[in-house]
């Protein structure tokens, strides 16, 4: 991609597992209402995503944005997803439809789909259960943080289908650096490692495709989200499975 890639939320986890990854692969620009700690080589747009003013001027010019901006806890309160999450994303989808942008990859979580779990739990955690959810389920949000992510599923699909913009929408499991989550087998079931991630997102820079949801994820051995999708379309390849981990040590 020639034109500058705007990242927001890039001073957040996610956004350093990238830049971490696929730091030097493209043309950065980085927006987040947080100005970088460290120094950077990036250009750095600091700003509220509910700021259109602030949006267009971090979006101008960019070929694609992953926007990754907004409150990523699933206890959050509805005033927060609503500003931060819904309109955030509705604000930079509208810019991003007027400024031309080719490709936008949104942060969805597994929690737009945490409903699908408590009658099932713990089995689908395991890995001997067969029950696997593959993007065209219909959402079933655990919490109102999973609503705002669906919200953003849908307002990609809007934009989609009215304006011709490709976009992806990458239901994140847990991304934990170093190692998966200990004791927690949800979290084992959906522990994006750090290469994955950002190499899941690199897919989603270089593939061509109109609306898809994915999931985002290592090819973990108790996965109960199919990787099939992201496979296909996007080329991903995950490398890491936290059956390979005992703890923090790595075993296989
Ligand atoms: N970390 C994970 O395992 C998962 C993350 N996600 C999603 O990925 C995205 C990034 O998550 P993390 O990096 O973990 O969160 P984080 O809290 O570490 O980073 C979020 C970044 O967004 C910025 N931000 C928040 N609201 C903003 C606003 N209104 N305007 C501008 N900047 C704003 C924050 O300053 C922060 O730097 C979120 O959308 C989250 O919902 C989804 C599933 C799992
Ligand atoms: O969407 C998210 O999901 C992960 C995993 O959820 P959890 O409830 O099993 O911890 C969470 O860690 C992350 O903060 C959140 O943004």
């Amino acid at each position: 991609m020639d034109e500058p890639v705007l990242l927001t939320g890039a001073a957040g986890r996610v956004g350093q597992a990238i830049l971490d990854g696929i730091g030097d692969d493209y043309d950065w620009r980085l927006f987040d209402r947080e100005p970088p700690t460290g120094d950077t080589d990036h250009e750095v747009v600091v700003g509220d995503v509910t700021d259109e003013d602030a949006v267009r001027e971090a979006v101008a010019g960019a070929g694609a944005v992953i926007h990754l901006a907004g409150d990523p806890r699933p206890e959050a309160p509805w005033e927060s997803v609503l500003r931060n999450n819904i309109d955030g994303a509705q604000t930079i989808l509208d810019v991003a439809v007027e400024e031309d942008v080719e490709k936008f990859v949104f942060a969805s979580s597994n929690h737009a789909v945490g409903h699908y779990e408590p009658e099932r739990k713990p089995d689908l955690y395991r890995e001997h259960d067969d029950f696997h959810l593959d993007g065209t389920e219909l959402p079933r949000p655990g919490n109102l943080y999973g609503v705002s992510k669906a919200a953003g599923e849908t307002l990609g699909r809007y934009y989609h289908d009215e304006h011709d913009l490709s976009f992806v929408a990458v239901r994140i499991g847990n991304l934990t650096v170093g190692h998966p989550p200990i004791d927690y087998e949800r979290g084992q079931a959906m522990w994006l490692s750090q290469h994955d991630c950002a190499h899941l997102f690199d897919c989603c820079l270089s593939a061509d495709y109109g609306y898809e949801i994915v999931f985002g994820i290592s090819d973990n051995d108790r996965k109960y989200y199919s990787l099939e999708r992201a496979r296909e379309v996007l080329g991903y390849d995950p490398q890491d499975n936290s059956a390979e981990w005992d703890g923090d040590e790595k075993v296989v």
